[in-house]
């Protein structure tokens, strides 16, 4: 057995892990990062990027049937799934090699290969060959995708999400079971892509909405291009041959269907790597489902005997909030706090912000409706709305589709988050994300300069709308007259 001592262990070289290593590695020499599985991270092999690539390729088909409504005939749209999952793993594996070159940076005796594991609560064994003490150790394992067990019968035509970017050629039919983002991004893209499909929730949840309002029109919406039952009510999963035989209630009536499908893609969530650390011997304080008890502003894991310990956790192991901006950013906290340790600093936690890919666009900014009213009373907040049907240039671009739910508080007329539907609202959830970081009242916002005709104009028609349930500012006057056509 080789042994190797350390100031610092980080273990799991994806996004988290990667900037975890880069601010420790400011504060000492011998920082180690131990990767087990494939290198090149999560977001870049099989998630953020490839996901996109595969919308985007959806979004040109799209266009293309659709041009029919510009007066531009294209003729049959001939998709070539071939070609376009050749594409996406060529543009992943660009991706891959990106992170793979800017690891060439890590000193190779500091890059340790293997699965760790706790042996106490400053040594890992690293792979069969390898023990490692180490002063501070950062956790940054990341997470992987979980079925439940229902879905058994399927037997290998069960698949997840990394799987679906292996493939060479489209099914003909699949069924998706989640309306998470995962599932909504993979299902649009590949409904679009010309692939038979039916979309099963559970429990009536839409991506990352939690406001009634907007998730029952996303849901009416994504329902005129795909089936989607968000509260699907599931009889049974058979394997019949080479596919998967679902029997459900319809969404919307009483008749139960059978239908068979190529896969079952389960989009059901993902579960933290935790299970392989041997945390019992890290003396840990755990929570019920085995996630370490930690600080969100340190990052740093607490002891089984209340006390804060050496070591550190981020990105999706913690499974806070399993996002690529949220990954780099606890991993520099936990990094830079591994590095001071016994010293620690709060980090600067930023605006939670998630957007799903889909079309039209989901997005969530802030406090939802919810943690706003539990914050302030259900008299302490403002609610206010716009919708894209109607808006300029959306009706422009015939993307007229989506709505938008803003909050803020009373009296202070601070703004304090929102929930969006349309298009492109990937850029009006950073205008509000930024916003929010300004802590900007809702009149502020509408003071900020609006060009015409863009969609921007949108969100101020639901500032306003907002403003006007503040019951602060003026009086405003009729929409088309003070700004323009469809402004
Ligand atoms: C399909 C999909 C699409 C996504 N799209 C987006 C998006 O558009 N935008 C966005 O912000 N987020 C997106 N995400 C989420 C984002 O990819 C993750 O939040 C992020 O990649 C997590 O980074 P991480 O460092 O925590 O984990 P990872 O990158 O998974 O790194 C963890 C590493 O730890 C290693 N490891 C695990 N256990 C051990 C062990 N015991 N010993 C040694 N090594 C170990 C693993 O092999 C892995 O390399 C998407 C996710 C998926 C699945
Ligand atoms: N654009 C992005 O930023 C992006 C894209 C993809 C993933 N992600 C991240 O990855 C995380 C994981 O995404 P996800 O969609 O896999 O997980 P999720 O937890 O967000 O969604 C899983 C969904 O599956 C449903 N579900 C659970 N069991 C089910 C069952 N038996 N039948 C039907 N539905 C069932 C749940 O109700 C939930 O709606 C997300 O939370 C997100 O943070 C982000």
């Amino acid at each position: 057995m080789q042994e190797r001592n350390v100031e610092i262990a980080i273990i799991g070289a994806g996004t988290a892990g990667l900037s975890a290593w880069q601010a420790a590695r400011q504060y000492h020499d011998e920082v180690v990062l131990i990767e087990g599985g494939e290198p090149g991270t999560t977001c870049a092999r099989v998630g953020c990027m490839p996901s996109k690539l595969l919308i985007a390729a959806a979004e040109s088909a799209h266009q293309a049937g659709n041009a029919a409504g510009f007066g531009i005939r294209v003729g049959n749209v001939d998709i070539d799934d071939r070609a376009v999952m050749a594409r996406v793993r060529e543009e992943r594996d660009a991706f891959v090699d990106s992170v793979l070159d800017s690891m060439r940076r890590i000193e190779p005796a500091n890059l340790l290969v293997g699965n760790a594991r706790f042996e106490d609560a400053n040594t890992l064994r690293v792979g069969n060959d390898l023990r490692v003490r180490a002063r501070t150790i950062v956790i940054a394992t990341g997470s992987r995708p979980h079925a439940p067990g229902v879905f058994e019968p399927a037997g290998d035509r069960l698949i997840d999400s990394d799987a679906v970017f292996e493939w060479q050629t489209l099914p003909e039919s699949l069924a998706v079971f989640g309306a998470g983002i995962v599932g909504l991004e993979l299902g649009q893209a590949l409904s679009r892509l010309g692939v038979r499909l039916r979309l099963f929730g559970k429990s009536g949840s839409l991506g990352p909405f939690q406001d009634p309002v907007i998730r029952d029109y996303a849901e009416r919406i994504f329902n005129q291009e795909f089936y989607l039952d968000p509260a699907a009510d599931v009889d049974t999963i058979e394997r019949d041959g080479e596919q998967v035989v679902v029997t459900f209630r319809e969404r919307g009536s009483d008749r139960h269907l059978t239908e068979r499908f190529d896969y079952l893609l389960a989009a059901t969530g993902r579960r933290p790597n935790l299970d392989n650390l041997a945390l019992e011997n890290a003396g840990l304080a755990l929570n019920g489902e085995g996630v370490p008890l930690y600080n969100r502003f340190t990052m740093q894991c607490q002891r089984a005997d209340g006390e804060a310990s050496h070591v550190f956790i981020a990105g999706d192991a913690s499974q806070e909030l399993p996002l690529l901006h949220e990954a780099n950013q606890q991993g520099r906290i936990a990094g830079h706090n591994a590095g001071r340790y016994p010293e620690r600093r709060a980090g600067r936690r930023s605006t939670a912000l998630s957007i799903a890919f889909t079309d039209p666009q989901m997005a969530t900014v802030g406090l939802s409706r919810d943690e706003a009213r539990q914050r302030f009373g259900c008299d302490g907040i403002a609610e206010g709305g716009a919708s894209f049907e109607d808006q300029g240039r959306a009706v422009v671009m015939r993307q007229n589709r989506g709505m938008m739910c803003l909050y803020a508080e009373h009296g202070s007329g601070q703004f304090l988050g929102a929930e969006l539907f349309g298009p492109r609202v990937e850029h009006l959830a950073h205008l509000l994300a930024w916003a929010l970081e300004q802590k900007m009242g809702v009149e502020r916002m509408l003071e900020m300069p609006y060009y015409h005709p863009v969609l921007e104009e949108g969100l101020r028609s639901a500032l306003r709308d907002l403003n006007r349930a503040l019951l602060q500012g003026p009086e405003m006057g009729e929409r088309c007259l003070e700004y323009g056509p469809g402004g």
